[in-house]
């Protein structure tokens, strides 16, 4: 499509949504400011670079076997790269701690900001943040399905010490860049059947995390999230790290909550969450993500969910106070393109809640007018956002359309394949 044609396209939907209140230069202005926290590890599989040969465990799952994976710290920033070059906006690259880039020998429980100057350097480069997460699994230390929870002292005392080393590296992170990194302790301890005793191991892992947690760090360099989940692959009956257990804690200790989007009962939604957690908590993060039938960790699509998440966001003015992050591992597609369509949905669904006019809707329904509620909401799915969305990509100078596609492609055909295959 020719630029002059979006522009036309675009100055024509304008009207469109200026017709229902709509602001839109103001829309497209917000949407600029919205940062995503890219997730690394859709880029090579959840591997690392710590233990690559090593088994994936903590009861995740990356499956397909799609060539091209990202197999070293500099293929993996080089795909990043072309990624972030196709996407609107300035972001966040978030890194485990498994993704260490460094020559020397390096235990979870010995990382340093050194082993990740790297990441730092091309990320000032980039101009782009960074986020950072404390591995709890792919690790012999990780033993019987357990980490801060164990019973046994020597192996708390590992991943305690994993957990307060990941705090400096995110707060060094924070310092380099001027923004804060947001540092994710997602716990996998679980148990496959009905323990007998649910109590303990929760009140060790309370224990640690606090352990952990004793040093302040400015929140301006670092903000110590907590993930919970309800079940992972082994760990069926029982996963110490629960919603409520989360809750609890973030609550008490003023830590940062961060919902997943497949970490609930089938059935169960983190749009509906939202609300309530932001009444209580001043910050919150999100894990983008779409669990088919179970936490499978999808690439996110334009679903229902995915636009009933950031309509919450929108409408409850929690733009400022929410930290969005994607999750997901499809080892079956072309990385870079899943990045991509991750990103750009999880943006068009911003762009798409942020073209309502949520005041009117919200006096209609204070009016209890339930009909023209139904009504206008629906009509308004019609309105044409896709041509708001391509001149938001030209402004941004994005490719337009299928464009980023076409060079995805050509990428795999002239970069990604031609990489020497490392076994792993
Ligand atoms: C690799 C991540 O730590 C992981 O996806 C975590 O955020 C999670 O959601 C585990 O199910
Ligand atoms: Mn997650």
């Amino acid at each position: 499509m020719t630029q002059e044609k979006i522009m036309e396209r675009y100055l024509d939907a304008k009207e469109q949504y200026e017709k229902i209140g709509v602001n839109v230069e103001n829309a497209l202005e917000r949407l600029s400011a919205i940062k995503i926290s890219i997730h690394c590890w859709q880029g090579d599989d959840v591997k690392g670079f710590l233990n690559p040969d090593g088994e994936l465990t903590g009861g995740i799952l990356s499956t397909g076997d799609y060539p091209y994976a990202a197999r070293t710290p500099e293929q993996l920033r080089q795909d990043a790269e072309l990624a972030f070059s196709l996407i609107p906006g300035r972001h966040k690259f978030n890194l485990h701690a498994l993704y260490v880039d460094t020559d020397e020998e390096v235990d979870l429980n010995e990382i340093e900001p050194r082993h990740f100057e790297k990441w730092v350097a091309w990320a000032k480069e980039q101009g782009i943040g960074l986020d950072f997460n404390p591995t709890f699994f792919s690790h012999p230390m990780y033993k019987d399905g357990f980490t801060l929870s164990h019973p046994d002292d020597r192996v708390r005392s590992f991943w305690i010490e994993h957990g307060k080393r990941a705090r400096k590296v995110a707060a060094y992170f924070g310092k380099e860049l001027g923004q804060p990194a947001y540092n994710n302790f997602w716990v996998p301890d679980s148990s496959k059947d009905n323990p007998i005793d649910r109590l303990s191991p929760r009140k060790r892992l309370m224990e640690s995390l606090d352990e952990i947690f004793e040093e302040e760090y400015d929140e301006n360099l670092t903000v110590d999230t907590i993930e919970s989940k309800v079940f992972g692959i082994g760990g069926e009956a029982y996963t110490v790290g629960s919603h409520e257990f989360y809750m609890g804690y973030g609550l008490t200790r003023k830590k940062t909550i961060l919902m997943d989007a497949g970490h609930y009962h089938p059935t169960e939604v983190i749009s509906n969450k939202i609300s309530a957690l932001s009444l209580f908590s001043d910050k919150l993060m999100l894990h983008v993500s779409r669990p088919v039938r179970w936490d499978s960790d999808h690439v996110v699509i334009m679903d229902d969910e995915l636009q009933e998440i950031m309509r919450e966001i929108v409408r409850g003015n929690l733009l400022e106070r929410t930290a969005i992050g994607l999750d997901f591992f499809d080892g079956t597609i072309n990385r870079v393109a899943a990045w991509v369509v991750g990103v750009h949905n999880t943006q068009k669904a911003l762009l798409k809640a942020l073209l309502e006019p949520t005041e009117d809707l919200k006096s209609v329904e204070l009016s209890f007018d339930f009909t023209s509620r139904l009504v206008l909401t629906e009509e308004y799915k019609n309105l044409p956002f896709g041509a708001i969305w391509d001149y938001f990509c030209q402004i941004n100078h994005v490719p337009v359309g299928l464009d980023w596609y076409e060079i995805v492609k050509k990428y795999e055909k002239e970069v990604q394949s031609t990489r020497e295959e490392v076994e792993n």
